[in-house]
């Protein structure tokens, strides 16, 4: 059962507000992602140009199909891993784990070849052995939450695609590894400006009223800017959320963006401030961003986890990951083509995604350079890199998505937007 829907059933139906739909965007908070959802109106061209790469110009062979293994996931899954849990993965060695993990996504790929204790085993863990743990976070905007939420789960392909119900419930990210997941929840609205319209005073209370529904609660202090800016507003949610030792949830107080301190004593001075509170069961320094503590924070919340079984798939991916992946996946080719500095100097956005009629995907991204002579070197004679970089791109995303992948490439000079 959904964990959003486990909460309406405990009565908590009155925190939805249908003025206010929130759009679940999963835990994808890279920033080119960002970049490609702020498009600027005024840089597209007027008339839509031709594409320079698009895959329904080739014929592009369908027998590879779910069978290739993705080379980038390997890549970034073993790195999370490394930091995450010290490259000891689900403890086989890393060669069995990958060899593994090619037969799982084959099975996948193929269930009707598998009968159902092959598919328990391709999926991993049967329902008994499960266990999960819902994650609330608390922080004010830009303590850095999705930066957090991005370094623990951005990496694991394990996601949802779905709306959450409720106004206050937005899931930010799922993560799976062993016999444990993990969701984690943002918990926005419980520090709002001095402001008495109705709305908003609804909205804090809904806030507050949900902070129980999580098995364990984050708040999450940026103490760098605590440091040089404190926020009373902060001090007294972090005084108010700690100050009673709590029955039915754990909390630990995060204090954030440690990396930013440069004196070291200064951490010490916080963790002072707030180190009387019966409230939190535990006090970590971390750095969402950079990945310090993380590790920890990890293994503290994996040992929480309870006999429950999941509330995700973890074989499902969600669209928003899906689309930072199809930007992964074209980056890498290009940075494999170009060998110059073209790649770090361009743009490189996501223009559309549409899931069409018959299950397939159309992509449409495209690369932003400053001068002519760079457009020149990516597009290639007659377009030979540019064609090389969308052939294996879409190969590639065909075999990830296990689905047909219309890929569009296009390459125009504009003005670049680098974050
Ligand atoms: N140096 C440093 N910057 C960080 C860290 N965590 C987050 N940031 C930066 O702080 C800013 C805000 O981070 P977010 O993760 O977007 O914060 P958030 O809490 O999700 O913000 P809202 O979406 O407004 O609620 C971004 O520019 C991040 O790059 C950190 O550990 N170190």
């Amino acid at each position: 059962m959904q964990v959003w829907r486990r909460a309406l059933e405990r009565g908590l139906t009155s925190l939805s507000n249908p003025n206010n739909s929130t759009c679940l965007s999963i835990f994808v908070s890279l920033s080119r992602f960002r970049s490609s959802q702020t498009l600027q109106d005024d840089e597209e061209p007027s008339t839509p140009a031709p594409a320079d790469f698009d895959s329904t110009d080739f014929s592009i062979s369908h027998t590879k199909l779910a069978t290739s293994k993705p080379i980038w996931d390997a890549k970034y899954r073993a790195r999370a891993d490394q930091a995450l849990f010290r490259g000891k993965g689900s403890g086989l060695p890393l060669k069995e784990e990958e060899r593994e993990e090619e037969e799982e996504e084959a099975a996948l790929a193929n269930p009707d070849e598998v009968d159902e204790e092959e598919m328990v085993e391709a999926v991993g863990v049967r329902e008994e052995d499960q266990r999960s743990l819902s994650v609330g976070l608390v922080g004010a905007p830009n303590a850095g939450k999705s930066a957090l939420m991005n370094f623990m789960v951005g990496t694991k392909i394990s996601a949802v695609s779905r709306k959450s119900n409720t106004t206050t419930h937005e899931m930010l990210g799922v993560m799976t590894k062993g016999n444990t997941q993990i969701c984690f929840f943002d918990t926005p609205g419980l520090i709002s400006k001095r402001d008495s319209r109705p709305d908003v005073k609804v909205r804090v209370e809904s806030a507050w009223g949900s902070l129980n529904l999580y098995d364990i609660l984050v708040v999450i202090v940026d103490v760098h800017r605590h440091l040089t800016k404190p926020d009373s507003r902060v001090t007294r949610l972090v005084m108010n959320l700690g100050k009673e030792e709590q029955q039915k949830q754990k909390r630990v107080l995060c204090m954030n963006k440690i990396d930013l301190v440069e004196a070291k004593k200064d951490l010490l001075k916080v963790a002072d401030q707030f180190k009387d509170l019966p409230g939190y069961e535990r006090y970590f320094m971390i750095s969402g961003l950079r990945g310090s503590g993380i590790k920890d924070l990890t293994q503290y919340m994996m040992e929480q986890a309870v006999k429950r079984p999941w509330d995700e798939d973890p074989t499902v991916m969600s669209e928003d990951m899906m689309k930072n992946i199809s930007l992964e996946v074209v980056r890498e080719k290009m940075l494999h083509h170009i060998h110059q500095e073209i790649p770090y100097v361009i743009d490189h956005r996501l223009m559309n995604w549409n899931e069409l009629k018959d299950g397939s995907l159309r992509i449409e991204q495209h690369f932003i350079t400053t001068k002519q002579s760079q457009r020149q070197i990516l597009v290639g004679k007659k377009g030979s890199k540019i064609g090389r970089i969308g052939m294996e791109a879409n190969e590639e995303l065909r075999s990830l998505f296990k689905r047909e992948v219309h890929l569009i490439l296009l390459v125009r000079v504009g003005r670049v937007n680098i974050r």
